[in-house]
Formats: C-alpha cells, sequence, structure tokens
C-alpha cells in the first residue's frame, strides 16, 4: 500500500530528526535528492546537465531553502542557476549563502528575471502554505512555459485536502520529502509525476492509502480447481428500467466480466440484458430471483413505489448491498433504512448524489467528507470523481487516482456498481471490494480512450469501458508476476 501523511503528521516526525541531528542536515538531504532528480529531468529533456539553466522560485519558508540548497548542487554540477526570490529579507539565509558561494545568480521575483530556463523549481510553499498563490508569485507563474518541478507540493494547492482555489502550480513533476501528503493523490493533476525522496522519518500507520497495482491483482477473485459458478459467489442486480434499460445492461455485463462466478438479474430489462448477455439468469423481480451473496441495486431503477420496495426487501437481507444512483436517491429521503443492518452496506454517490445524502457537497475536504458520511451512517462509502476515495466506517480511506478522466461518460458508473458488486459477492471485504472495483474500472476507461493501432486517446463511452475490464483485470493480474 502506498501511504498518504497530512501536513502535522509529516511535522511531527519531523521534530526529532531536527532535534538529534545538526542543523541543516534534513533539508539538505531533501535538497539533494531534489537535485538528482533535476538533473535527471535535465538530461532527459535536453540531453545534458552542464551549461542548462535552471530557475528557482523562492518563498519566505524552507520549501524555499530546499530549492535554494537544490540549486546549490546543481550549480556544482555546472548548471546555471538563477534564485528569484519573493521575499528577499526572508528568503533561507543558510540557503542563500551557499547558493551564492556556488556562484548562483540572485535576483527579486519579477517577470524580467525570469529568463529563458529549461526548467523552474517551484519552491515558493510547502506543507505550511494555506491557500492559493499570491498576487506577486501569481503574475510570475503566468510567465512560465517551461516545466516546473514542484518542491514538496505544487504551491496553491491544499496538502491536505489537494483542493485549488485561486491561481496555483501545475507540475510536470513533484518531488516530495519523506512521506508522500495527501495532495500528491487528491491532487494529482497538479503534481505531475511524484517522486519520494527518503529523509529517513519514522511515520504513524496512514489513514490513507492507495492499493498497488499488484495487490489488487494479487487478490482479484480467479476460478481454482475445486470451484463452481456457485462457490465464487452469485451477485444479484436490480438495475435498468423501462426508462433506462442501459443501466440494467451496463451493470449487469460488468458483473459478469469481473469475475466468473453467477449474475442474476432483477427487473424490468430482463430482455435486453439477455440480449447482450445470455449467460445472465434473469427473473422479473427481486422475489423471484435465486439465492445471492451479494446485491447491487439501484442503477436506472427508479424511484418508484416498486423500487423503494425492492430496495427496502434488498436491504432487509444480511447479504453485503451496494446502492447507487437511484437507490441513492431514495436512501437519502429514508436513511434509516441502512441503520442496523446485520451486513455491510456501501454507497457509491458522486458529488452531487453525496450532496443528496448529507445536505453538502463534500468538496473542499473530500475525506473529511466521506469519513464523516462512513461513521454517522455506519457504512461503507465510495465517492466518485478523479481521485475516487472509499471511506470505512472506523476512517480508513483508500484513494484511487484514476489517472485520466475518461469516465467522465454516462453510464461509466453502472459498470463500476457492477463490477464492484461481483467482488462483494466472492466475499472480499467491502473495502477492498470497493477499492479494487475503482481501480479496475479506471484502469479500463484509460484503455478504453487508447486504440492499439494508433498512438495517442480520444472520447470513449461506458460500453467501450464495460468491453475493457477483461484487459484491465488481466494487467492488473500481469503485475503479480512482475513483483
Ligand atoms: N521541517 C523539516 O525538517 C524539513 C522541511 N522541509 C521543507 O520545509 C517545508 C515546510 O517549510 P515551512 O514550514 O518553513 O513553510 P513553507 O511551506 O516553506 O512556507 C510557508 C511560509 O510561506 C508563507 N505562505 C503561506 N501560504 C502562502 C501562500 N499561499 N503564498 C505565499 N506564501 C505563503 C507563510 O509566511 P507568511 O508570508 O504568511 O508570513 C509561511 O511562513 C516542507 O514542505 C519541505 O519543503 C524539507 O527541507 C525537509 C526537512
Ligand atoms: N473527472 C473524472 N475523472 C476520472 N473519473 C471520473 C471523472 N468523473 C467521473 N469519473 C468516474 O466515472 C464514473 C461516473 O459515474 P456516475 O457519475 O455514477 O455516472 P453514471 O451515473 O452516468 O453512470 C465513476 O466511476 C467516476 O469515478
Ligand atoms: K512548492
Amino acid at each position: 500500500m502506498r501511504s498518504f501523511h497530512p501536513s502535522d503528521v509529516v511535522r511531527a516526525a519531523e521534530a526529532p530528526l531536527l532535534e538529534s541531528l545538526p542543523e541543516g542536515t534534513l533539508m539538505r538531504r531533501a535538497a539533494y535528492g531534489l537535485a538528482r532528480v533535476v538533473a535527471s529531468e535535465l538530461r532527459e529533456r535536453t540531453g545534458g546537465i552542464a551549461g542548462r539553466r535552471v530557475s528557482l522560485l523562492v518563498g519566505s519558508g524552507d520549501n524555499g531553502g530546499d530549492a535554494l540548497w537544490a540549486g546549490t548542487f546543481l550549480r556544482r554540477r555546472g548548471v546555471s542557476v538563477t534564485a528569484l526570490l519573493l521575499d528577499p529579507d526572508r528568503a533561507h539565509p543558510a540557503g542563500l549563502r551557499a547558493l551564492r558561494k556556488a556562484g548562483g545568480r540572485i535576483v527579486p521575483a519579477t517577470p524580467e528575471h525570469l529568463g529563458d530556463p529549461d526548467l523552474v523549481l517551484d519552491g515558493i510553499v510547502g506543507i505550511s502554505g494555506r491557500g492559493p498563490l499570491r498576487p506577486a508569485a501569481a503574475a510570475l507563474v503566468d510567465e512560465i512555459t517551461a516545466p516546473i518541478i514542484a518542491v514538496d507540493i505544487p504551491s496553491g494547492v491544499d496538502p491536505d485536502t489537494g483542493a485549488v482555489d485561486g491561481p496555483a502550480i501545475t507540475a510536470a513533476v513533484t518531488v516530495t520529502f519523506g512521506a508522500y501528503k495527501p495532495v500528491h493523490a487528491l491532487g494529482a493533476t497538479r503534481c505531475g509525476r511524484v517522486e519520494l525522496v527518503d529523509i529517513g522519518l519514522t511515520l504513524p500507520e496512514a489513514g490513507l492509502v492507495a492499493a498497488e497495482p499488484s495487490e489488487i491483482g494479487a487478490i482479484w477473485p480467479v476460478p481454482g480447481a475445486e470451484d463452481d459458478k456457485y462457490s465464487q459467489g452469485v451477485v444479484g442486480v436490480r438495475a435498468g428500467s423501462a426508462r433506462y434499460p442501459g443501466a440494467g445492461v451496463l451493470c449487469t455485463g460488468a458483473a459478469v466480466a469481473a469475475t466468473s462466478g453467477m449474475v442474476r438479474y432483477a427487473g424490468s430489462g430482463a430482455s435486453e440484458v439477455l440480449a447482450r448477455f445470455p449467460e445472465v439468469v434473469v427473473s422479473p423481480s427481486v422475489a423471484e430471483t435465486g439465492r445471492v451473496q451479494a446485491w447491487v441495486v439501484g442503477p436506472g431503477a427508479g424511484t418508484d413505489d416498486e423500487a423503494c420496495a425492492n430496495l427496502r426487501d434488498i436491504l432487509a437481507t444480511d447479504l453485503p448491498v451496494l446502492v447507487d444512483a437511484d437507490g441513492l436517491t431514495l436512501l437519502a429521503r429514508e436513511p434509516g433504512l441502512v441503520r442496523g443492518r446485520s451486513a455491510h452496506t456501501l454507497l457509491t454517490p458522486h458529488a452531487g448524489e453525496f450532496a443528496r445524502l448529507t445536505g453538502n457537497r463534500p468538496e473542499p475536504d473530500r475525506v473529511a467528507a466521506v469519513r464523516s458520511l462512513a461513521a454517522d451512517w455506519g457504512v461503507h462509502v465510495l465517492l466518485k470523481g478523479r481521485a475516487t476515495l472509499v471511506a470505512r466506517p472506523d476512517g480508513h480511506v483508500f484513494v484511487n487516482d484514476a489517472g485520466g478522466s475518461w469516465a467522465s461518460t454516462a453510464g461509466a458508473g453502472d459498470v463500476l456498481a457492477g463490477v464492484i458488486g461481483s467482488l462483494l459477492s466472492s466475499g472480499m471485504p467491502v473495502d477492498l471490494a470497493a477499492a479494487a472495483g475503482a481501480r479496475a474500472h479506471a484502469l479500463a476507461a484509460n484503455l478504453a480512450a487508447q486504440d492499439p493501432k494508433s498512438p495517442g486517446a480520444a472520447p470513449t463511452s461506458a460500453s467501450a469501458i464495460l468491453s475493457r475490464l477483461g484487459d484491465s483485470i488481466r494487467l492488473l493480474r500481469t503485475h503479480i508476476a512482475e513483483s
């Protein structure tokens, strides 16, 4: 698992090292790692290091100190370094002395001093920064055309929530120290590639984690020698309606693709489902559906009296239940239906549905919001988006950065519900099923946007995502062999 630690935890972990090590050791350790990444980026992008130009944006805190020390190390490799000081009287004194001694140029932070660098280092603010870039920094950043390497975090992006509320850095690479911070998962589009430099911190267990592809590949259920269609879990899907038959087809098809057991469909879209997926066992109603080990209820299922009665009946079982879409709209009116269930419930809202359930949108602190709903209702919650979050009632959260936004298309959520439902029926713990499903779904969306015959990517659709699920699971499972 990759762990993400909030800034107060990182600061607390730094404290004993700051006490025990000679002054400046930790910063120079961080800056040395940073300089190595910058040097390799220079080589990769320009073919060399000596004689290349790097500009440093230097703020008033230790983040600026990191940039100044990295500039010092780069000078020793023949790089031409210019430090632009945003607050000259407060720039890190030791870093400033070292860079000056190493032959760096030190200038005020105005656009005319920006020059034409090969790379820019963002040392404006680190984990103590709050709010957007201030006007002088924002004006300078506006003029930059070179790729930016963010020091620790991209300045202007909240380190703990990834929220952006005004001008902020968009980095090609972020080099972070000691620990990944929440922003590196929650604000991935601002961070670019993230490199971690070990500075020797000892950290507590994290409350926000991401599963590695190999870990998901390793737990993905596949049939064994003793298995049959029932032993691997049967999922019941109550989705689709006369108005939205497609939701039933997409959700059921995704459940079929995700695992090898059996899928039962209950609802009025049975003939559409069968036409596309003849392996599904259909029945016209929930009551007439055979035994299942988990239920998915809600995608396109309507909000009429029958849909409501079905939701009640399904939630009255002692089986794990995933509630999505129309099911969430019904639940918002009657939250009591999930309280005190003997089995787990997973709610899978997008931001709008989240607001329907709680009265508030989840931003800007999406992790806190999803934790609070999960704890208050005693359920698991998957909050959709570019960074999908999965919260357990005990506050533990999985994050999955989709690595792209191709899944932002109608019906993609129906596919996600089917995948996770299938995993739930296999007996996988709810948080892992949700996290693994989100990962496979996001990967399938990225694959669907690509074409092996031509480079680049193009808009895709829910049907295409569904058709690439198998490839996505195969890819995740090949990571087991590689790791
Ligand atoms: N501790 C360690 O051992 C190690 C720490 N390390 C490094 O230190 C970094 C943390 O450094 P830090 O705590 O000095 O604060 P940092 O984030 O540089 O700047 C905050 C200052 O900026 C200001 N400011 C605030 N918001 C702003 C805004 N929006 N726009 C502009 N300015 C803003 C605010 O001052 P103000 O102007 O408000 O008085 C505040 O004082 C950390 O991320 C890592 O890079 C590494 O060297 C490893 C070892
Ligand atoms: N900007 C985005 N980047 C990446 N993934 C996204 C983005 N927006 C939505 N998604 C994903 O696409 C799916 C959309 O689900 P949902 O909103 O329920 O759509 P629908 O109801 O049309 O099926 C979810 O898996 C969500 O995480
Ligand atoms: K920074």
